[in-house]
């Protein structure tokens, strides 16, 4: 049942003066997918997302997202039709709880302003009430419940990290970019991140596109991988296909593709 496609991208190029971090990149995640997007340092993986949520107009080249033409739309407008993403290096709010990060973000979605929040109007009272609820129930859903009024920032690493992903689902995504999520961990947290992302793409009914360097849970989690080489793409296929494809080992050479 993977036909539809949830996000697709034709041609993007990125330029950044002189230099070309994306060129021509185009994907095709279909609907309820898990697929990779990897490549060295610096070989444009976080431009593309950058692309894809509106933070970069791209230089060329459309993003698709359910068929809709985003290329043009601003950052906010691609979240409110479904699109979420969370960062390379965890940007929780550091001095509120856990339950208050994920609150925080239910007030996005709801529209709250700072105007009614201030006047503590009934609608503002109505919108808090039903945040808290759902952000409750969120937390609830990712095992996250029994630390909801701790501080996020003294949750351990794997935790934090689940934390960042809820925090992305409170805003009722169909996509969700992950980028690197997997870094930082040990093994064992690895190990409980793929188990993780598995099960919220099943509960959540999501589409999940992730730039990953670790190359287990890439391989272990992803149906379908790109492979970037500074900003071209030079392999797109099933784990079984990247890993024996030459120019992809070459691309990683040097590196320790099973670190
Ligand atoms: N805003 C920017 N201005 C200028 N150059 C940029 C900008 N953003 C990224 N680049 C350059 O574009 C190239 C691709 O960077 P990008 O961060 O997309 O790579 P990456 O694949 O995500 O790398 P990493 O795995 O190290 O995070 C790099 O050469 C980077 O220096």
């Amino acid at each position: 049942m993977q036909n539809k496609s949830m996000l697709k991208t034709d041609n993007l190029v990125m330029q950044f003066g002189g230099l070309t971090a994306v060129s021509g990149l185009s994907l095709d995640v279909k609907e309820g997918q898990i697929a990779g997007l990897i490549g060295p340092n610096g070989a444009g993986k976080t431009t593309a997302f950058n692309m894809i949520t509106g933070v970069y107009s791209p230089t060329k080249g459309h993003v698709y997202f359910n068929n809709e033409d985003i290329t043009p739309y601003k950052p906010n407008k691609i979240t409110n039709l479904g699109v979420a993403r969370t960062f390379q290096n965890i940007r929780l709010f550091s001095s509120m709880s856990v339950l208050e990060n994920v609150i925080v973000a239910k007030h996005l979605r709801m529209g709250v302003n700072i105007f009614e929040s201030i006047i503590m109007s009934p609608s503002y009272k109505r919108k808090d009430k039903q945040a808290y609820d759902e952000a409750y129930q969120l937390l609830k859903e990712v095992q996250l419940e029994d630390v909801a009024h701790e501080l996020a920032t003294s949750l351990p690493y794997g935790k934090q990290r689940r934390l960042e992903i809820a925090r992305a689902l409170a805003t009722n995504p169909k996509l969700l970019l992950l980028d690197e999520p997997a870094a930082g961990m040990n093994p064992q947290e690895s190990m409980e991140l793929m188990h993780f992302i598995k099960e919220i793409r099943d509960k959540f009914k999501l589409t999940i596109l992730m730039i990953e360097h670790h190359m287990k849970v890439v391989m272990g989690i992803c149906e379908n991988i790109t492979v970037l080489d500074h900003g071209v793409t030079i392999a797109v296929g099933s784990p079984k296909e990247i890993q024996s494809n030459p120019k992809v080992i070459e691309a990683y050479l040097g590196v320790d593709i099973d670190a």
